[in-house]
């Protein structure tokens, strides 16, 4: 059964245009793959439609085989507990530590205190900054601020990890520091999807790339 399943989705906001038209492909279990197009192609809307944020004007789209074209409101929490989301500018507290950032999605789903230690313990230790799990968000760099993103995205170890331009404001080399964590995290059977346009870096990991142009999926082409 496969991850992720888009059959003939279109998206229009507001009735205007298409942001997304007639998209197909399928995601299967464990692949990890980059989703790119210029800006405005729809990568973003994508995202979004996994998100349970916005709902397909058509099509259908099931996660782990259920249909989610129309979640009922009452469901997407549950829903979204199987989904990690790393954002471009990672979207932490700044008043809160490293260590509640991280926790946050532990606390709201309710897990005990001993339980949501030992898992940020285990998910700051993934990312290699255990040793700042008392540090505010501020006196981070910005590679160490995106780290910190991504292990509040899977210390409930999610079926399934998105991300939107995770390396968007970073250098080359944090770039390739932070695809390497997510690589980590595909490898253990995490499924992954990365909407980027930095060609250089996609072209370098070697993985699975749909292509979007005007909302349409242009191409489709296997990992080299
Ligand atoms: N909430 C919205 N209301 C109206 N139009 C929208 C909305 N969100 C996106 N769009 C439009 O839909 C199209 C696709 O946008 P989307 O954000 O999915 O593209 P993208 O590939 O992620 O681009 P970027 O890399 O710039 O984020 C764009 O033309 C955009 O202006």
């Amino acid at each position: 059964m496969a991850m992720i399943e888009f059959a003939h989705v279109g998206k229009r906001y507001g009735g205007r245009f298409e942001a997304l038209a007639d998209l197909n492909f399928n995601v299967e279990r464990g692949e990890m793959v980059f989703l790119t197009g210029h800006s405005g192609a729809g990568k973003s809307s994508v995202l979004r439609l996994l998100m349970a944020l916005e709902r397909p004007s058509r099509g259908r789209i099931a996660v782990a085989g259920h249909d989610i074209t129309n979640l009922h409101v009452s469901h997407i929490p549950f829903y979204r507990r199987q989904i990690g989301v790393v954002y471009q500018n990672h979207q932490l507290l700044f008043d809160r530590s490293v260590f509640d950032n991280v926790a946050l999605p532990l606390v709201i789903q309710g897990a005990t205190p001993q339980d949501a230690r030992r898992r940020v313990h285990a998910a700051l230790d993934k990312i290699g900054l255990l040793h700042r799990e008392r540090a505010l968000p501020i006196e981070l760099s910005g590679g160490e601020q995106q780290r910190v993103g991504i292990a509040r995205a899977v210390v409930t170890k999610p079926a399934m990890l998105l991300a939107d331009e995770p390396t968007g404001n970073l250098d080359p080399q944090l770039s390739a520091d932070i695809m390497r964590l997510f690589e980590d995290f595909n490898r253990i059977g995490t499924t992954v999807l990365l909407a980027s346009h930095d060609l250089a870096l996609i072209a370098r990991l070697r993985h699975r790339v749909l292509k979007l142009r005007d909302g349409r999926l242009i191409g489709d082409e296997e990992a080299a």
